[in-house]
């Protein structure tokens, strides 16, 4: 949506739920950008909290050439980020909105996931300033662009610690079981399964909670035969919060069921964290300028996404509302790779 165009003075700026790396890139390129525009860019910390919690909102403060000189290679945010259970209030709300007033924002930019982005639609319905949205977020769970910022890292991060594992497993020929991010999302695993060749790959897209029992017995099996056709490692890959118990419960069952012993390994928040790969600081770097060019064009209501390379605007409403599924294409890729394996074994 578009607004009649007014003189924008300042800009509020905040990272807000899980941090992804790329987001000081991102940072950096809104102050860069606001500055050629004359723009001042207040930065807000921790999350949503930056606007309802006085103590937050004293730190709020202009952020300067010299505060982002350096940071486009460092993981998590200078603005700090944060879950705020209060925005999900209507106090809390009112209470952003009057900050916002207060300290004479003209526009803000919430560099985020899906959460962040339902906190800033419920905002912009009180406030008169223009929203926009920069997708933030490992989980590259966001409809309508390629790519959030932080996803490639992640999935980087996930591969170098599954090659380093694959070296043990090896050693000793065993299996492992490895648990990665993603709580509603299997772009993580997914991606990291394939480009790290695991034995299974088990997600939101090819498992349901209600099959557990079935795919215990179908794992087992499935183990077994690799055991007895080959000697070497077996690992597999699964997206957090999908198995009943998690990792180290499915290591349990397979002993208890089939005797076979393996070694639960939850990545965990080290996916979250380390410097960006190129990709992640390229993609913020050009998301950071959109957003600011989008704000002087008069835009609200909108994230910054990526579109087969190309910068564009999607309303933030589909953006969180569409949901982005893994690609089918990667799902079935996995597939036949697992059959043609399973086939060269027998
Ligand atoms: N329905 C909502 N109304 C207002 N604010 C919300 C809502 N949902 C999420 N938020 C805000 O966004 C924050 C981040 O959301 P969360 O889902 O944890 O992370 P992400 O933005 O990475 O998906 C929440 O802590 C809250 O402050
Ligand atoms: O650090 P927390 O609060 O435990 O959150 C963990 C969750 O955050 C994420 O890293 C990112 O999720 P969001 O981008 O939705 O915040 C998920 O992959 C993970 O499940």
């Amino acid at each position: 949506m578009t607004v009649a165009t007014k003189q924008i003075k300042r800009i509020g700026l905040l990272t807000s739920g899980g941090d992804a790396p790329g987001m000081n890139a991102a940072i950096r390129a809104v102050v860069l950008a606001a500055h050629h525009y004359h723009i001042d860019v207040i930065g807000f910390v921790h999350g949503y909290n930056g606007l309802v919690i006085d103590e937050y909102i004293a730190q709020s403060k202009r952020l300067n050439l010299t505060d982002v000189n350096s940071i486009i290679h460092q993981g998590g945010t200078i603005l700090k980020s944060a879950r705020c259970p209060l925005m999900m209030e209507k106090s809390g709300l009112h209470q952003a909105s009057d900050t916002l007033v207060e300290q004479s924002i003209d526009a803000l930019i919430v560099i985020g996931g899906d959460g962040s982005f339902t906190g800033l639609l419920a905002l912009q319905a009180l406030w008169q300033g223009q929203v926009i949205g920069v997708p933030g977020t490992i989980d590259n769970d966001l409809a309508n662009t390629d790519f959030t910022i932080g996803f490639s890292t992640a999935v980087n991060t996930g591969i170098e610690a599954i090659d380093k594992i694959r070296d043990t497993a090896d050693a000793f020929e065993r299996v492992f079981i490895v648990e990665l991010m993603g709580r509603h999302s299997g772009h993580i695993t997914f991606n990291v399964g394939i480009a790290c060749a695991a034995e299974q790959v088990l997600s939101f897209e090819n498992f349901s909670q209600d099959d557990e029992e079935a795919k215990l017995q179908q794992l087992a099996e499935e183990i077994q035969q690799a055991q007895q056709s080959r000697h070497g490692s077996y690992i597999i890959v699964m997206a957090e919060n999908l198995w009943s118990g998690g990792a180290t419960k499915l290591v349990e069952q397979l002993k208890a069921l089939a005797g076979i012993e393996c070694t639960a390994c939850v990545l965990g928040h080290i996916q979250r964290g380390g410097s960006p790969v190129a990709k992640d600081r390229i993609l913020a770097t050009k998301m950071g300028v959109c957003a600011v060019q989008a704000i002087v064009g008069g835009e609200t209501g909108i994230m910054i996404a990526e579109q087969q390379g190309v910068m564009s605007h999607v309303p933030l409403e589909a953006a969180i509302t569409q949901g982005k599924h893994v690609s089918s294409q990667l799902v079935d890729a996995q597939q036949s790779i697992l059959a043609l394996t399973a086939q060269t074994q027998c």
